[in-house]
Formats: C-alpha cells, structure tokens, sequence
C-alpha cells in the first residue's frame, strides 16, 4: 500500500489532478474509451447484463435515488479513506470483483489487475475462470491481499485442488458464487456464440492432466443456438465432453471431462446444507464468504452456517434480470445481518460518492467490476490503476465535501433517499 493513502492531506490534491488523463477523467469516459479497444465479442461479453438488461441498468441507476447530506465546517484537512481488509489495510473501502478472463482486454489480463491493485493497496478479487493462474497473480500481487471467487464444481476433487492451490498460494479468502445455479440468458453472447480464443486458456484448470482436454474447450462443441449452455433447455442436447447446465427433459446429468466455463460454472446441486460446512471445513484457515446473496432471509442462512462474510451482489445483472438492484436490497441484508458479519456490495458502482452511499447505506466494503476491465481494455495496468485513482479520488473527496474523516462515520444520517414526487426522506 502506497504510503500517501492513510492520512492524505487535503492539499495535495490540487497538484495530483495536474497528473490526470485528460482524455479520461471519469469512469463513463474509460467506459467510452474501453468500447473502442475492444473487438464486438469482448465488448458484449464484458458489458451485457441478462435478458433486457434491465437489473444492470437499476444497479446503477439506484445510486441516483439517494442525495448526500454534506455537514460543514468540520477539519476535512487530514482524511483517512483506508480500512482493515482480509488483514491488509486497504487504501480506500473498495476492492476489484473477480471478473472472468481479463486477457480478452489486455494480453497481461489478470497480472496487470493484480499489479495496478497491488501498487493501489487495494485488494483484488481473482475469477475460477481467470485466465492466469492463481500463482502468478499472487506473485504480483506480493503483500497484497487476493481472495480467489469459486465455482463449486459438482466433482469436489476439482474444487479441492483449486483450494489447496488458493491456501498455498496466500490467498486470504474464497468468495463462494451463489447465484449461478445455471448462467443467466445473456443473448448478445448467444448471438455472438461466444467462445475463448484460441490463444487464450482457463488457465487454473490448464496444465492438469485431468484437465488436459480444456484446451479444446471450445472447438467445434458449440451448440449454435444456446453456446453458453444458458438456463434450463427444452429439449435434450448433445455436447462432445460434458451437458452441464442442461436438462435432458427429467433428469440432469452432471457435466463429466474438462473443466470450461460453459459446463462446470453452473451447478444447480448446491444447496446451503452440503456446500458451506464442506467449504469451511476445505478452505480454512482461508475464509469463506458467499457471493451473491439479496434478501435478508438469505443473509441469516448465511450466518447460521457460519460464513466469514456476504457479498450483496447480482452478478453485476447477468444471472436473474428483473432481480432487485444490490443498493435497494442491501438495506434489508445489513439489518437481518445486525453486524454479525462484514457485508459487502457490488454492482453499478461507477463514482466515488456510490462508494460513500453504500457505506451509508450499512455496507462495509464494495466491489466494483466493469470498471477495471475497461481499464484494463484502455492501457492495461495504466488503465486499471487510472481507474483505482479515479474511484479512490473522487471517494477522497466526497467523504470530504460531505464533513467525514474516517470511514467509520459514514452513517445514514449522511444520506436522503429521493421520493418519486420530488421530496426527499431521512433515513
Ligand atoms: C465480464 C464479467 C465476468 C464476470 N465473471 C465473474 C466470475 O467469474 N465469477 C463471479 O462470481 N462473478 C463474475 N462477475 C460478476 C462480478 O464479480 C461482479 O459481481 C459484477 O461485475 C459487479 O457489477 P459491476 O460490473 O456493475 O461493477 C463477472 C462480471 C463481468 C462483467
Ligand atoms: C465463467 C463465467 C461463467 C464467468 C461469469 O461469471 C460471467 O460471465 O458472469
């Protein structure tokens, strides 16, 4: 962690901004710059939401219900935006979400995640479905904290190496994918028949010999209607290594083979029950927190099986479209929890002040995911740190525009939530 992120004197930031990429001074304008990197099938793949994309839009125009209540005349000339994190002080109260194969961005994908955020001293999220491996992403993310997010696979073995290699490796937690019994209908995929190229690899399950065939993956075993192997078919299909995520009318057949992203991500099996005790118990001392979770009945199953955290989070609005956008849903998961246990959110957020209105809202942490890929798409490391800066800056600020030094004040009296008539309510 830079050593300027502590306690950074208001002062500085004048000459900081001298520093900036005029050409990119805000998160939609890396999200204009990224668009033009990136070939059709990486844009729609990274940018789409489920359906008609309406819960990816509400995630982020949840944000706009609510107003700051800024208080005045308060010392903001030392600002403390950093907090305690999976044992590392992160510099501000943000982390990167794990976002499957970043090398369709950049050709140092993941590494170049891991080096703006270890430079950034903010803590990265790493996708099962990366496509570097877990080992090389801690190594360059040195001291800095990485927690691995895990697809349960229906043969544990896989699982279990994953985890192993996660523990050995230092990673300090696995973020457990909740919401993906099968994968939403992401139709601009469909259309596109998305596929890895060629050059690319799900580079954790490359190299094992049980894995061998992965490489494969994709050749000639797309089913053209429906190659992402999206939701609950109607009729019975075929596929070369494996039909997970597929019905065959009464009965599932669990995927066999090599591990891709279309058969093995999903696992409509899991249940709390079977899953969480069985992760505790393979995981410690690494923790285990549940991602994906958006009502409070959830978040209370969640802590009767001792989980170590929650992630608020609609998988950025690509699995159930019509679901609840995280920031409304997550008052409701912050008072089942009671602060039993660190809630997070992520999911639209795309400024700073998001950031200070969902720690208003009780949230303890948010991640952000589309951000950094655009980053990465725009300059690689140099525009996944741009986009730390911008967030962490523009957070920097609001919190002192707003009247707080410490992360720890942000509370709801900063906030009203604006009423379709105009009017606004404290909360
Ligand atoms: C291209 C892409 C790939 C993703 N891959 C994964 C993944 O492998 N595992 C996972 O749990 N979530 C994945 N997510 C969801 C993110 O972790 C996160 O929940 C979401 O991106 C947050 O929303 P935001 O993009 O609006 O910030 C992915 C999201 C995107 C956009
Ligand atoms: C490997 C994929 C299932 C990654 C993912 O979670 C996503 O595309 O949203």
């Amino acid at each position: 962690m830079p050593n300027t992120a502590d306690r950074k004197p208001a002062s500085m930031q004048a000459s900081e901004a001298t520093n900036y990429d005029l050409n990119c001074l805000t998160i939609a304008e890396l999200e204009k710059l990224a668009r033009e990197r990136m070939d059709k099938q990486t844009r729609d793949y990274y940018n789409e939401g489920a359906d008609d994309g309406s819960t990816l839009k509400e995630n982020q125009s949840a944000y706009g219900k609510y107003r700051i209540r800024p208080r005045v005349l308060r010392d903001v000339s030392v600002i403390d935006t950093s907090v305690n994190i999976f044992g590392q002080r992160n510099s501000s109260p943000f982390g990167i979400a794990p976002t499957a194969m970043q090398r369709l961005a950049h050709d140092d994908g993941e590494l170049a995640t891991a080096r703006a955020c270890r430079k950034a001293g903010i803590v990265m999220g790493l996708s099962s479905f990366a496509t570097s491996t877990l080992e090389d992403v801690k190594e360059e993310s040195g001291e800095n904290a990485n927690v691995l997010q895990l697809y349960l696979f229906e043969e544990k073995n896989h699982s279990i190496k994953l985890i192993e290699r996660a523990k050995k490796a230092g990673y300090k937690a696995v973020l457990l994918t909740v919401d993906t019994p099968y994968l939403g209908r992401r139709n601009l995929e469909i259309r596109n028949q998305f596929k890895l190229p060629s050059h690319l690899k799900i580079a954790n399950f490359a190299g094992n010999p049980d894995d061998e065939e992965e490489i494969e993956q994709e050749k000639g075993e797309i089913d053209a209607e429906h190659p992402m192997g999206h939701s609950p078919p109607q009729k019975i299909r075929k596929r070369r290594n494996s039909n997970a995520g597929w019905h065959d009318g009464e009965k599932r057949v669990a995927p066999t083979g090599p591990i891709t992203f279309h058969t093995h991500a999903p696992n409509p099996t899991l249940s709390w029950e079977e899953s969480i005790p069985w992760l505790k118990e393979v995981a410690a001392p690494m923790e285990v927190w549940v991602k994906g979770v958006a009502t409070g009945e959830d978040a209370l199953l969640a802590i009767h099986h001792n989980v170590d955290g929650i992630v608020v989070s609609n998988h950025g609005g690509r699995q159930l479209n019509g679901a609840l956008a995280t920031l409304d849903a997550l008052p409701e998961v912050v008072e089942a929890v009671g602060g039993r246990v660190p809630v997070h959110v992520d999911g639209g957020v795309r400024h700073g002040t998001d950031i200070f209105k969902a720690l208003a809202l009780g949230a303890d942490f948010v991640w952000v995911g589309r951000p950094a890929l655009w980053g990465l798409a725009y300059k690689g490391e140099e525009g996944v740190a741009l986009c730390l800066r911008l967030l962490s800056d523009e957070f920097r600020l609001c919190m002192s525009l707003a009247g707080v030094t410490r992360v720890k004040d942000i509370g709801k009296e900063y906030l009203v939530k604006l009423n379709r008539d105009g009017f606004v309510s404290r909360l």
